[in-house]
């Protein structure tokens, strides 16, 4: 601590004073909670607020407040980065997986196979899984369906579509509801899991989304990039070294067996963006750019 010495008030000079907190959109699902610990629980909690305000969304939201400046950062969905200027990559933290990662969904109508389907629902949530699919449509299952955007409803779904990509905590609950949903239905439908189905066909790693910020967005008077990589990378590692607090935690807010949780947070989701992530990345927008689902191959460009 540093006395000022007008004899008024303290200044805490191990951080410049700041005026202008930076807008941080997070994803409102589980899977990221080990990226915000920091951001969630202190002792960091309180410093982070002096330089970060968080507002939560849906993926596909959150892309949308970066483009438009209304965030500055954003766990954005890696499908936005290439549909935006301006932007910087954090440097080492992503939703990804190495294989399932159980969130995000292909549902299958009965008597339904991938080759032969007609029309698909996609979450109007996800922009990156709603392109990884329409990638696996085009080069593996040789398929040009039509695909109709709506809201991650599986019912009204699959009434109004041969399959439907779902994303998520609703992918989550949707899984937990399949007996139940059976059993009300009379129904049989097909879960493919979107991450392991890329893995056997590309041999690459899946990557959702990664933090990422506008490049305007710093100024004097805000945080600097260096203070901004090393904020998120701490707070990657604390949550990763929490992940038994994060299951006890969110065992109380979400219908999802503590087992499962514990499992979708250690196994499924990859939270590191390292060489295989970013092969896999370089894979995804290429593929994406071949078939149309993006306009072009961006270049990576970090903090
Ligand atoms: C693993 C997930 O990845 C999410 C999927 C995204 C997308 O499809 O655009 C974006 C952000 C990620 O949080 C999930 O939410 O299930």
């Amino acid at each position: 601590m540093w006395r000022n010495p007008s004899g008024r008030g303290l200044v805490d000079w191990g951080v410049s004073p700041l005026s202008r907190k930076l807008i941080l959109a997070a994803i409102d699902f589980v899977n990221p909670a080990p990226l915000m610990w920091d951001f969630e629980h202190e002792p960091r909690k309180s410093e982070l607020a002096e330089r970060y305000e968080i507002v939560s969304s849906t993926p596909s939201e959150c892309a949308r407040r970066l483009k438009t400046g209304e965030a500055d950062i954003g766990l954005v969905p890696v499908a936005s980065y290439a549909l935006s200027e301006g932007q910087s990559i954090v440097p080492g933290c992503a939703i990804a997986s190495l294989h399932d990662i159980r969130s995000l969904l292909l549902v299958l109508r009965s008597g339904i196979e991938p080759e032969s389907v007609k029309t698909v629902a996609l979450d109007t949530a996800s922009m990156t899984t709603v392109t990884y699919t329409r990638i696996l449509f085009a080069k593996y299952w040789k398929r040009q369906p039509e695909f109709v955007p709506m809201a991650a409803n599986l019912d009204a779904m699959l009434a109004a579509a041969d399959a439907a990509v779902v994303i998520g905590d609703p992918a989550l609950l949707a899984l937990e509801d399949r007996a139940a949903r059976e059993a009300r239905t009379g129904e049989r439908l097909e879960y493919l899991d979107l991450a392991q189905v890329w893995r056997a066909w590309s041999g690459t790693p899946w990557i959702s989304a990664f933090w990422a910020v506008r490049d305007a967005a710093f100024g004097p008077d805000t945080v600097t990039r260096e203070q901004l990589v090393e904020d998120f990378l701490h707070s990657r590692d604390a949550g990763l070294g929490h992940a038994e607090d994060l299951v006890q935690e969110w065992a109380g807010r979400i219908a999802v067996p503590e087992s499962v949780l514990r499992e979708y947070l250690t196994r499924n989701i990859h939270y590191v963006l390292d060489e295989a992530c970013l092969e896999g990345l370089r894979l995804f927008y290429r593929y994406a750019a071949e078939c149309g689902a993006l306009p072009g191959v961006p270049a990576l460009r970090f903090l």
